[in-house]
């Protein structure tokens, strides 16, 4: 029997109310007992007169999105009395409770990447049916019960909208003015919360990037770590600290999967469909990099690592640990004088990490004398070359003088190999200057070293008359469908000219996009690139 301060009826639409299972902004779910058949479900209650009658919104949506996987059903219905109810399936608990309840500082990556795949699916569900949720959080995620405890649920449809108007069919339109923000503090996207613009399909994407991010940072997203914001001022500064955080400074030190889907989010248009599949898979990709099973099935309380990742692999942490350099040689150092069987634990790409350079006087504070620290990878092309020790820029320079002087394929395979190798090594993964130098004269020496390359990034703004005039090129694909395409053609390449072709397209598509972040499809390109050289030694 519901105990409370409202006057809950003990039986709502034929529904016998038991213990409450949760409790929103202005009403409370409680489970309920059919008195007829005595099957359960949950009975979601909220009073009539409320000032953002939810629930009554809520229901609205359920015609539309019931049927799709991970979406609740809606049994009933309606007003009885002061309170507007709905009765749906009842399910188990939310992510959020599972994560507060394990008590750990960060989820692991195997959970995540299941989350990050499931949810993604239930917006395409609700995207499909012209539906925004508007208000994803952990909250709103809950997990099923029984044979069902693995799927994870969408719920609380309170805040979602039609973004397809019901009558025209068209897509709502975007608006300059800004508008009162609808979503929650924590993960509501950047543009919705921060700037006042209009939700669509976007911001639900968005607040998943923000909602996978905080579970992998330990202690959560920065801005979440005050409490939910008690007066406008505190408001202010959250605000203010969300909107200043940048994708790489979130996502530093995770696998970079993370900070491209958040930057792809960012990067829609406000119509933009988003390619749901294409995420999908890249989360399942990274379950099967990392040896985990490649399902989506969510395995709560994660197993032991030993139990779900195949014999000898080591696993990498939810998150790379340090975020100063000091700790990070301390911890690297470790790692060196470990003994784990014949297998060199640093010479695995996805974490190796050849080298850290450590100011002598701490941090930055001095520019005088570095002290270099170098953990060498077990990889038979650095070792002995010294060069791992060189600063990212002058090493990158030493590449582009290298391949200029290069005359056979054989020996350009291996130095696009340790190009591969310097940008594996530092944690930044921008494409810099220096490394589309080095693009720039790989080109030449594909193509015809004769001639006058013009450079692929100059200093010119990037809507200028240059990248214009590359647009098209560049247009054909998102960033991420071309660097797929890139990467399986380059395996069937004719010729040292076709090469060269792709390599202006590798560069031009990075170029164009927001971080020139180069993304796992990226070193594929490369490693097939130097592949395809050495077959066509
Ligand atoms: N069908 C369900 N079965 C079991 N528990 C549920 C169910 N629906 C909701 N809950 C629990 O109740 C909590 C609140 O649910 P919900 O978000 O739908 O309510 P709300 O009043 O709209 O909340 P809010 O004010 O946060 O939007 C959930 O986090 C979950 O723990």
């Amino acid at each position: 029997m519901p105990e409370t301060q409202h006057d809950y009826p003990d039986v709502v639409a034929n529904y016998l109310l038991q213990e409450c299972l949760g409790s929103g902004f202005s009403g409370s779910i409680f489970r309920g007992v059919n008195v007829y058949n005595g099957q359960q479900a949950a009975v979601k209650l909220q009073p009539v007169d409320v000032d953002c009658p939810t629930n009554m919104f809520e229901r609205n949506f359920y015609p539309a999105i019931q049927g799709g996987m991970g979406i609740p059903s809606l049994h009933a219905c309606g007003v009885q009395g002061k309170y507007d109810y709905l009765v749906i399936d009842l399910l188990g608990p939310s992510l959020d409770s599972l994560f507060r309840k394990s008590g750990k500082d960060v989820m692991d990556l195997r959970s995540v990447c299941c989350i990050a795949m499931q949810v993604i699916s239930r917006l395409e569900h609700m995207h499909g049916k012209g539906v925004l949720h508007r208000d994803i959080q952990l909250g709103n995620c809950v997990v099923g019960l029984g044979s069902n405890k693995w799927l994870i649920y969408m719920i609380d449809f309170g805040f979602s909208k039609f973004f397809i108007d019901q009558t025209t069919r068209r897509h709502i339109p975007d608006s300059k003015e800004p508008r009162d923000f609808i979503g929650n503090y924590w993960f509501t996207s950047v543009g919705v919360h921060c700037k006042g613009k209009v939700p669509s399909r976007r911001d639900d994407m968005e607040a998943v990037a923000l909602m996978l991010i905080h579970l992998l940072t330990p202690g959560g997203l920065s801005w979440t770590r005050n409490g939910v914001p008690r007066t406008d001022a505190e408001h202010d500064r959250l605000i203010r600290e969300k909107r200043k955080a940048r994708p790489e400074d979130l996502c530093r030190g995770l696998p970079a999967e993370f900070e491209e889907f958040l930057r792809y989010c960012r990067r829609l248009k406000f119509e933009a469909c988003p390619d749901y599949n294409y995420w999908v898979n890249e989360f399942r990709e990274l379950l099967g990099e990392n040896g985990y099973p490649t399902s989506s099935r969510f395995v709560w309380p994660p197993l032991d690592p030993k139990v779900c990742c195949p014999a000898g692999r080591t696993m990498p942490p939810a998150r790379r640990p340090p975020a100063n350099d000091t700790d990070m040689v301390g911890i690297l150092n470790e790692l060196a004088n470990l003994q784990i069987g014949e297998r060199p634990v640093l010479a695995n790409r996805n974490a190796m990490v050849n080298g850290v350079r450590v100011n002598a006087a701490e941090g930055k504070k001095s520019n005088t004398t570095e002290t270099t620290i170098v953990l060498s990878s077990g990889d038979e092309n650095t070792q002995g070359k010294g060069s791992a020790q060189l600063p990212k820029a002058a090493h990158l320079a030493k590449l582009r003088r290298t391949v200029s002087q290069v005359t056979n394929n054989e020996a350009l395979a291996e130095v696009v190999d340790e190009f591969v190798q310097v940008l594996q090594t530092h944690r930044s993964r921008t494409l810099t200057k220096e490394a589309f130098a080095f693009l720039d004269a790989l080109y030449k020496q594909l193509a015809d070293p004769s001639v006058y390359v013009r450079p692929m990034r100059t200093s010119l703004p990037r809507d200028s008359a240059e990248a214009r005039e590359n647009a098209p090129v560049q247009r054909r694909y998102a960033k991420q469908n071309k660097l797929w395409l890139l990467r399986r053609d380059v395996a069937r390449a004719r010729n040292n000219q076709a090469i060269a072709q792709m390599v202006v397209e590798f560069g031009a598509t990075i170029n164009k996009s927001s971080g020139r972040t180069i993304t796992k499809d990226a070193f594929a390109f490369l490693d097939g690139l130097s592949e395809r050289l050495r077959t066509l030694a």
